[in-house]
């Protein structure tokens, strides 16, 4: 069995290896292979699929809770209809050229239940999600919607980019806002209360805002007031000032920002009845308790104290926690908060008693190695199934060099590049630039504007390489990138998951490359047993990537 650790934050290889600055080479013979076989790489390298893992589709029958069974149907292979943007290469760095818009092929779609009619929706919601463009939910999402219409606080585990941020708004949406169910007697006015009714807290203002805009896209432009956005960075009077004059329904935040303005007596949640924590390992990590606390506290707590305990406490709230890696903590945290609360996955519903520490929720125990299958099983509930990995050994300063060679030998249109060091993104950048790769760099340190910027000019294809830090490996999601690379180790499982999850995203193709020094190896290897997945040297030649075959 696959043991889970009770910390999110594993640090399994101690500190981060160290990277130095990169000095200016332009031109280098390339990996030489001593001796090692070089096969070119294979195309059609069938991923896997969720399907050919034979989850369990009922939920677990020894349940004492009695929660319905949730109907699985067979997935259907269509292609949601999302935009999805190429891009042309151009070489040079002054023509800033727009991506050409192509689809991205979804190779493996996660979608179970043919229509969102089958999972208990109003009908304006229904309008209005056919109107954006999504007409079959995802697996996590036909899991987790009736799930949380029935009441019960959820952890959501699932692979990134499987649709979590629509599993937990659908549901919310379904109760507040406008969109909202008839009542008995028939009325669906939406009216104004003082009080707020969901809050959604996020570790990053780029995720919060992404959420805020998924908020928006359903509710439309008439109702956007219902949603406010109380992220760090913005102006905190302004938002104050929205909160008083619109009333909003639904509050989407940082923990910092969120807590400030709770505690300055300008949010008030006292009866709110959905509390959602997106990425919920990282939110309940060291750095965001005090302000956590505060939400946890506030977020949907009757007045008075309750003899009947904490439980009793809660229960006017549902609590749904969310992200695709769900340490053990969670769970036990999750277990304290909620009443009768269940872990949701994709084909899976059981309650988060049945959760044993040693039990495989996720990627997160360094394995001793003997149950490949299920570590492959384990790692495959956190990474996208379509995704390829590799690793590629370079010198300290070639690294941004292989990491161009990379972009052009898989003629990638819209990468991701990892460094664990703020001050050496503006170097990778100045090189790839240098070299006539359009770069920019998006890390804390940038002003509100200049992040947003940045990001904008990413997602509509001014920017071919996004060099960035931890900042963004978490829930940043870009449809069209089709290549993360690591160009310094991350420090773990968890941060390798994160990071090769932005790109792959609801089943589309995507490649994972880390760049690593030969001392470093070991370190990829081990990544490679923790996640149960193939990460195989490769190198790049004649422009193209050649998979290193080991003796
Ligand atoms: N049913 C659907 N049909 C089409 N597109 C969808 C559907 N559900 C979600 N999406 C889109 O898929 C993308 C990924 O969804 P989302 O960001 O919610 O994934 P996630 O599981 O939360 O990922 P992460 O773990 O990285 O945060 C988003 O662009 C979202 O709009």
């Amino acid at each position: 069995m696959l043991a889970l650790p009770s910390t999110r934050l594993l640090l399994l290889f101690g500190e981060s290896l160290p990277s130095s600055r990169l000095p200016n080479v332009s031109r280098k013979v390339w990996g030489q292979t001593s001796g090692r076989f070089v096969s070119q790489v294979n195309p059609d390298n069938g991923p896997l699929t969720l399907s050919s893992l034979g989850f369990k589709s009922d939920f677990d029958k020894t349940n004492k809770i009695k929660a319905d069974k949730i109907e699985r149907l067979d997935v259907p292979n269509e292609e949601p209809k999302s935009k999805v943007r190429g891009v042309g290469s151009n070489g040079i760095k002054t023509v800033k050229a727009v991506r050409v818009k192509k689809s991205l092929e979804i190779e493996s779609a996660p979608f179970s239940a043919k229509s969102f009619s089958e999972l208990g929706l109003p009908p304006m919601l229904l309008e209005r999600l056919d109107t954006a463009g999504f007409t079959v939910p995802t697996d996590v999402q036909s899991a987790a919607v009736p799930t949380i219409l029935k009441g019960h606080d959820v952890v959501i585990q699932s692979y990134t980019g499987s649709g979590k941020t629509l599993a937990y708004l659908l549901p919310i949406l379904s109760e507040v806002g406008p969109l909202k169910k008839k009542s008995a007697n028939g009325e669906s006015e939406f009216e104004k209360k003082k009080e707020i009714d969901a809050v959604i807290v996020a570790p990053s203002r780029e995720l919060g805002m992404q959420i805020v805009r998924e908020v928006e896209k359903l509710l439309g432009p008439t109702d956007k007031k219902v949603v406010q956005q109380l992220v760090g960075g913005a102006n905190r009077s302004r938002q104050e000032e929205a909160l008083k004059k619109n009333k909003p329904a639904i509050v989407v935040g940082t923990p910092g920002r969120i807590a400030e303005i709770s505690a300055a007596g300008k949010l008030h949640t006292h009866s709110c009845r959905f509390l959602v924590l997106d990425e919920v390992d990282e939110l309940l990590s060291f750095n965001f308790r005090e302000d956590m606390h505060r939400i946890l506290e506030h977020v949907g707590r009757r007045t008075g104290s309750d003899p009947r305990g904490s439980i009793a406490k809660w229960a006017a709230r549902r609590t749904i926690m969310v992200s695709a890696t769900v340490p053990f903590s969670v769970i036990r945290a999750a277990r304290s908060w909620g009443s009768d609360p269940l872990l949701v996955q994709a084909k899976k519903v059981m309650p988060l008693e049945a959760v044993s520490p040693s039990g495989p929720v996720n990627i997160l125990k360094p394995t001793s190695g003997s149950d490949s299958s299920m570590r492959t099983q384990a790692a495959l509930q956190s990474l996208p199934p379509a995704l390829k990995h590799y690793h590629c050994v370079a010198k300290l300063q070639h690294k941004v060099d292989t990491l161009r060679r990379c972009v052009h030998a898989l003629d990638a249109k819209c990468v991701i590049a990892f460094m664990n060091h703020t001050k050496q993104l503006k170097d990778a950048v100045f090189k790839l630039e240098a070299r006539g790769m359009v770069a920019a760099e998006l890390h804390g340190d940038l002003g509100k504007l200049a992040r947003s910027t940045t990001l904008k000019k990413f997602k509509n294809g001014e920017v071919r390489v996004l060099v960035t830090n931890e900042l963004s490996a978490r829930g940043l999601d870009v449809a069209e990138c089709d290549l993360v690379v690591n160009l310094d180790l991350p420090t773990d499982s968890i941060h390798y998951a994160h990071r090769a999850g932005r790109t792959g995203r609801l089943g589309r193709k995507g490649t994972v490359v880390t760049i690593c020094e030969e001392p470093e190896v070991f370190v990829v290897k081990k990544l490679q047993k923790q996640l149960g997945i193939p990460i195989p040297a490769c190198e790049f030649t004649e422009g193209k990537l050649n998979v290193i075959k080991e003796d």
